[in-house]
């Protein structure tokens, strides 16, 4: 039982997923995407070790850990022309036209923008999964993943709250799964307002928010697996 917000949420390891939304350069290493567009991203260290811990002790209990990395190719095929909103919307893309000597730089597969922090690389049995839109459910693998492993649970680390980690986590709970939040291992885009905004939403209408301790304290006394 994982202490949680609005109530304590029943977590089966084998069938719980921790889910690490895009802990890229591009958004929590300093040079990288989210601080050239001039989003703060002081709170991104923190975290980074917040989400270790957590990784740590999910895997010893048996839990299934995903990676996730977001951008597109390296011609931005994937993120679309005019034609799509995403070209209208992307801070990257708009950053890269305003910008264009960093054309092709900023969330291109094959850029050190592209690429997980150091600090967190997937281990053996860790899957990695790509992600072209802001929920990581859309024209990805996640769904035939999850449900070929008879998960229903999904724990949410990383950056940025109320975009991508937010975008996941509504749309597992269009398809039933069961999505909770950790809050002190996740970190905004924009200002603190939008991480409020956004746990507010999650806890009052599509799953739960809890913390690393109480995670480390539900999982960590379980026997290694
Ligand atoms: C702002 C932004 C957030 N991404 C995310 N991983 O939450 C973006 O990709 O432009």
């Amino acid at each position: 039982m994982l202490p949680a917000r609005p109530e304590p949420i029943p977590l089966d390891p084998a069938r719980t997923a921790v889910i690490v939304i895009d802990m890229q350069n591009a958004y929590a290493s300093k040079g990288g995407y989210l601080d050239l567009a001039g989003f703060d991203i002081g709170g991104a260290a923190g975290v980074i070790d917040k989400i270790s811990d957590v990784l740590d002790v999910a895997r010893d209990a048996g839990m299934t850990v995903i990676y996730f990395q977001n951008g597109w190719d390296d011609q931005y095929v994937e993120a679309g022309g005019e034609g799509s909103p995403n070209w209208w919307k992307s801070n990257a893309l708009k950053t890269m036209r305003a910008r264009p000597e960093l054309q092709g730089k900023l969330l291109a597969r094959g850029q050190w923008d592209y690429e997980l922090v150091d600090a967190l690389k997937p281990k053996p049995g860790d899957i990695q999964l790509h992600k072209t839109r802001y929920s990581g459910f859309f024209n990805s693998q996640l769904d035939s993943v999850l449900r070929s492993r008879n998960i229903k649970n999904l724990v949410f680390v990383g950056i940025a709250t109320n975009v991508c980690v937010e975008s996941t986590l509504r749309d597992g709970f269009f398809l039933e799964y069961f999505g909770t939040v950790l809050e002190d291992a996740t970190h905004q885009a924009g200002p603190d307002f939008v991480q409020k905004a956004a746990l507010y939403n999650i806890e009052t209408f599509f799953g739960w928010v809890s913390t690393v301790a109480d995670f480390k304290g539900a999982f960590g006394q379980l026997a290694p697996r």
